[in-house]
């Protein structure tokens, strides 16, 4: 039976785990959550942190939410090989766990200090400490780019994955001047040439730009 993933393609995290999925080949049956259908008893039975994604692999008996934790999930349980989070170079899964860690634990906390205010409607435009906020994280990334492609090395990871769908959608309400950085433009545009990029998160983005719009 196909793993459930609980998403919304508006959701960064979300169309993190379908790029992952896309990647490995692996078919997910998708159930789409609206915001407040979070909190109903049975989505919290299910995940009572109220977060999407949530997978469901019912094969194994096993649930598992946080999109970083979902994609190491399933590259090791789905995927033909583990290039995508490799685990026999330690210091190669290292460095692609500390950029998951960042895409987490920074950059992710920064797009919704950015964006939530205008969801909820708290605010017409980002917030300036905000704005400083995703300037410095976006740094950050640029100089954890080395001369690789990709932020693990030579090959894609599932940080790249992780990362790819949070600066694509701040490229859509912030748009990343070429002379401040320019490998993290490159990096993105190698990204968005994925086969499955604009089908995991076209809708996703045309959101985002559509909440822009509307504030
Ligand atoms: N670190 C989590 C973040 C998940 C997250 O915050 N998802 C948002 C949607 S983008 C959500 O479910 N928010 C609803 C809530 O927190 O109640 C992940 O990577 O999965």
């Amino acid at each position: 039976m196909a793993p459930k993933l609980f998403y919304n393609e508006c959701s960064p995290p979300c169309r993190a785990v379908l790029m992952v999925a896309k990647a490995i080949g692996l078919e997910l049956e998708l159930e789409e959550k609206d915001h407040e259908e979070l909190k109903t008893e049975e989505m919290l039975q299910i995940n009572p942190q109220h977060t999407i994604p949530v997978l469901i692999d019912s094969d194994e008996d096993f649930t598992i939410w946080d999109s970083h934790a979902i994609a190491g999930y399933l590259v090791e349980k789905y995927g033909e090989d583990n290039s995508l989070y490799p685990k026999d170079d330690i210091k190669k899964r290292a460095l692609i766990n500390q950029r998951l860690f960042f895409d987490d634990g920074i950059l992710f906390e920064r797009i919704k200090a950015a964006l939530y205010p205008l969801k909820l409607g708290t605010s017409d435009q980002v917030p300036e400490d905000a704005a400083d906020g995703l300037i410095e994280a976006l740094g950050f990334l640029e100089s954890f780019m080395g001369d690789d492609p990709w932020f693990g090395g030579d090959d894609i990871s599932i940080a790249d994955l992780a990362l790819l769908a949070s600066v694509s959608t701040i490229e859509v309400f912030f748009p990343l001047e070429e002379d401040r950085f320019p490998k993290l433009i490159d990096w993105l545009n190698r990204g968005k040439e994925l086969p499955y990029f604009e089908e995991c998160n076209r809708k996703g983005l045309d959101a985002t730009k559509d909440l822009l719009a509307t504030s």
